[in-house]
């Protein structure tokens, strides 16, 4: 498989002088298209800072981030906006979408942003695909909190990104609920060929991925092919996160 997101020596270093913390150091990782990965590690560790990089969110202080053979280091503000809008796709915890449109609007703001028309087989596939069939014309308010991620996921996918990436999309979630929305993820990857890329806490949406990275202080210390949540658990215990 080739690596759709390629990040070589990358560090980011907040703040200066004294106060400067390095939240990633000389990172360097590939992700090969069409896998799900989970991004794990203690509080603090860089989980987030790595996901931001990688999706062109957040600029390194140094270092190379590739996104599907395109270099970022060096793109200026604008040319980070278009590409977050047509390449890449986002799902946070807090679901974020806009109360007062509908399902569908909501769905297809980002090909809104990105000025293109929704094309209507694929708004019906990805509408399908996460179970909100007839639930299009609903306002946010009038769905369950696993709907409106659902929302959200179909959100993320309908520009076609290279990547969706996921800031513990399932935080919100009770047990239940996030499961079905980790079932959901795992299908798209496994019939779309979606690559998808989430940060969490929780061993058990990390067992639904192909592989784990775990960082430590900034530095990708370990990764895990064919997770199980005993394995993972039991690795960030070793990890000290949760002593
Ligand atoms: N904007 C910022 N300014 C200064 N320091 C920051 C900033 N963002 C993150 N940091 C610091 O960088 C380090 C890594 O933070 P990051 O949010 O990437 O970790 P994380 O693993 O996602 O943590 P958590 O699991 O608690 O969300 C931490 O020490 C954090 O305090």
């Amino acid at each position: 498989m080739t690596d759709v997101v390629r990040l070589d020596a990358v560090s980011k270093v907040y703040g200066k002088g004294q106060g400067a913390v390095a939240a990633l150091r000389e990172v360097s990782v590939g992700i090969p298209r069409g896998s799900f990965t989970a991004v794990m590690g203690p509080s603090g560790s860089g989980k987030s800072t790595f996901l931001h990089c990688a999706a062109g969110l957040d600029v390194p202080s140094s270092g190379s981030v590739r996104l599907g053979g395109t270099e970022l280091s060096g793109m200026d503000e604008t040319a980070l906006t278009e590409l977050r809008r047509r390449r890449v796709g986002f799902v946070f915890q807090a679901f974020n979408l806009i109360p007062a449109l509908t399902v569908e609007e909501n769905i297809t703001l980002p090909l809104r942003l990105a000025g293109t028309r929704a094309d209507r087989a694929w708004l019906d596939e990805v509408v399908s695909r996460v179970g909100l069939r007839g639930r299009t014309g609903h306002r946010p308010a009038q769905l369950s909190g696993g709907q409106q991620q659902r929302v959200a996921i179909a959100r993320a996918l309908v520009t076609r990104p290279e990547v969706v990436f996921g800031d513990e999309p399932t935080g919100a979630l009770d047990t239940m609920t996030a499961r079905d929305v980790l079932t959901l993820l795992r299908e798209i990857v496994d019939g779309t060929g979606q690559t998808v890329v989430m940060v969490t806490h929780d061993p058990v949406a990390a067992s639904y991925a192909d592989a784990v990275l775990f960082l430590a202080d900034g530095r990708i210390v370990d990764s895990m092919a064919a997770p199980t949540s005993e394995k993972v658990a039991e690795r960030m215990t070793r990890l000290g996160a949760w002593v």
